[in-house]
């Protein structure tokens, strides 16, 4: 058996403008193997976010998937009847982006937006969904007492860890997290990623990491994609991409990263 969950062949997606087609994802074709942390860089507006949203097909107008595959152990996501891929959605695949922490219901109770995602996708009790909720606190270190809290009364980064217990509480055996830290501030971003990094190890889930920032997914994911004007130009392990990147591109996006001491550099998964 392949050990990719997630594969995408030949993907490409156009935005149908008035003036004609533009193709903003061209041939693209990557793996995210079981249990890896597999990170997609490259500048503003080369294709990763319209690559993320391909995947579970909540690509809007005027983007269009216009060819390729997207298989999840096997199955092609783009030939899945709609009610089959409700199914697909938040329960095998998550999904946390940049805006993901505005996107708690200001008005609900922490606890009962657990309790509205887990009886959706899992037809949980609310008893359940509280425990599973607690269990889910404890695992990203928020005490359980404030689950009775309202969004407001949490940090940014607060919300964004809430964000990314109410995707795990689902199990989702991949998560797509595109920029989801970068409105943070660094300090809290690190503390985020550091936490990601360790449930990761526990729970064996994988990770699609989107981010501009080259130098942060080096530190975090096993191997990088690197996207340029809507293709995929380099793809390999961090060690690899970091020590001996073959194209010109990525040797330009690693110049113009300042280079941290090694001390400071890993946040664990790249030694
Ligand atoms: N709704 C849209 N209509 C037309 N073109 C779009 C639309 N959304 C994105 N694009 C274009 O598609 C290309 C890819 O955009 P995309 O958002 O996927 O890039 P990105 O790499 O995720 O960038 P960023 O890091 O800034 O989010 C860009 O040229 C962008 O201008």
């Amino acid at each position: 058996m392949s050990d990719a969950l997630l594969e995408i062949r030949n993907l490409n997606v156009d935005y149908l403008l008035d003036d004609g087609a533009f193709r903003a994802v061209n041939d693209v074709s990557f793996e995210v193997r079981r249990g890896e942390l597999f990170g997609l860089a490259g500048e503003s507006g080369c294709g990763k976010s319209t690559i993320a949203y391909a995947i579970t097909r909540l690509s809007k107008p005027p983007a269009w998937v216009a060819g390729g595959e997207i298989l999840l152990d096997g199955q092609n996501l783009l030939k899945m009847p709609e009610a089959l891929l409700q199914n697909v959605r938040w329960r095998r695949i998550g999904m946390v982006f940049q805006s993901a922490m505005n996107s708690l219901n200001p008005l609900m109770r922490v606890e009962a937006q657990f309790f509205d995602v887990l009886r959706k996708h899992t037809g949980a009790t609310r008893p359940q969904a509280r425990a599973r909720a607690e269990e889910m606190f404890r695992l990203v270190g928020i005490p359980i007492n404030r689950l009775d809290d309202y969004p407001h009364q949490f940090s940014g980064g607060m919300r964004q860890r809430i964000v990314i217990a109410i995707c795990l509480a689902l199990k989702p055996e991949l998560i797509i997290m595109d920029e989801p830290t970068t409105a943070l501030d660094v300090v809290v971003q690190r503390e985020i990623l550091e936490q990601l990094v360790d449930l990761q190890r526990n729970l064996g889930f994988s990770v699609l990491f989107i981010t501009h920032d080259l130098h942060l997914m080096a530190q975090l994911c096993h191997r990088i994609g690197v996207m340029l004007k809507g293709q995929l130009v380099e793809v390999g392990d961090t060690q690899q991409i970091s020590r001996a990147p073959e194209h010109d591109y990525t040797r330009k996006l690693w110049g113009a990263i300042p280079q941290l001491p090694s001390s400071v550099r890993s946040l664990g998964v790249v030694e």
